[in-house]
């Protein structure tokens, strides 16, 4: 897929170049492949609600490391305005889906994190206490975009919408109020990169790569409903 999002020469080309086949990986994941046929095992896709329940509990937490960390109250303000959406809007669509499959709400709280569940939440928290607003806004970024990607990708896939099942997903991560929050991601990462030198940009780059290969490692979790092997 063109990137569309970007300007030439920025920072956030840069990464998204870094990224774009571990994110075509995704892409073709079985896990998705199906969700967009329709086809998808509805148990595997409770798996992955569930741990993405407990997921988006610490990825709220990246965005109020981002609020203490910015140096203004605009990007205070938006930091905050993403965490308010992530543990409303985006996790009350959880909470939907779970009462549609009658799993209730203390049920999704509890869920046990998957060994890498574990491993993308706890690499994203390490991120926010040691690093930069810089290295937070690289570690939070292919979450958002990626998941726009796919809901962009998706909604225009002829027939995906028709799954009663997975509309509301796809409807979700394609719609213009998530593009605007990811739109303001990309810019603020490109601000936050400016004038940095080029070890700072290099770190900043892996943090990136690293949270692109935790997104592929999620959906190849839930597919396979990972357990802990002890
Ligand atoms: C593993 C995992 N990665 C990305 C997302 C998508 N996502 C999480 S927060 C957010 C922004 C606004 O709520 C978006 C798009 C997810 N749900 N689970």
């Amino acid at each position: 897929m063109m990137n569309t999002t970007t300007q030439a020469g920025a920072f956030s080309e840069r990464l998204y170049q870094s990224s774009k086949e571990i994110w075509e990986q995704s892409h073709r994941h079985p896990f998705l492949e199906e969700l967009k046929a329709g086809t998808l095992d509805p148990a595997k896709f409770i798996y992955y609600l569930k741990q993405d329940y407990v997921y988006l509990i610490d990825y709220a937490k990246m965005f109020a490391y981002g609020s203490i960390k910015a140096n203004d109250l605009l990007t205070m303000g938006k930091f905050s305005e993403l965490s308010h959406s992530i543990l409303n809007v985006e996790m009350g669509l959880h909470r939907l889906y779970a009462e549609r499959f009658g799993i209730t709400r203390e049920e999704l709280e509890n869920t046990e994190p998957s060994p890498t569940t574990i491993a993308y939440t706890k690499y994203l928290l390490d991120v926010a206490a040691h690093g930069t607003l810089a290295e937070v806004a690289a570690a939070i970024l292919p979450c958002m975009w990626s998941y726009r990607e796919i809901g962009v990708l998706f909604a225009a896939a002829p027939g995906a919408l028709d799954h009663a099942l997975y509309r509301d997903w796809i409807l979700m991560y394609s719609s213009d109020e998530f593009g605007e929050l990811t739109d303001w991601c990309i810019g603020i990462m490109d601000q936050l990169a400016e004038g940095l030198p080029e070890p700072e940009l290099a770190k900043i780059e892996r943090h990136f790569v690293m949270a692109s290969k935790l997104e592929y490692m999620f959906w190849d979790m839930a597919y396979r409903e990972e357990a802990w092997p002890v």
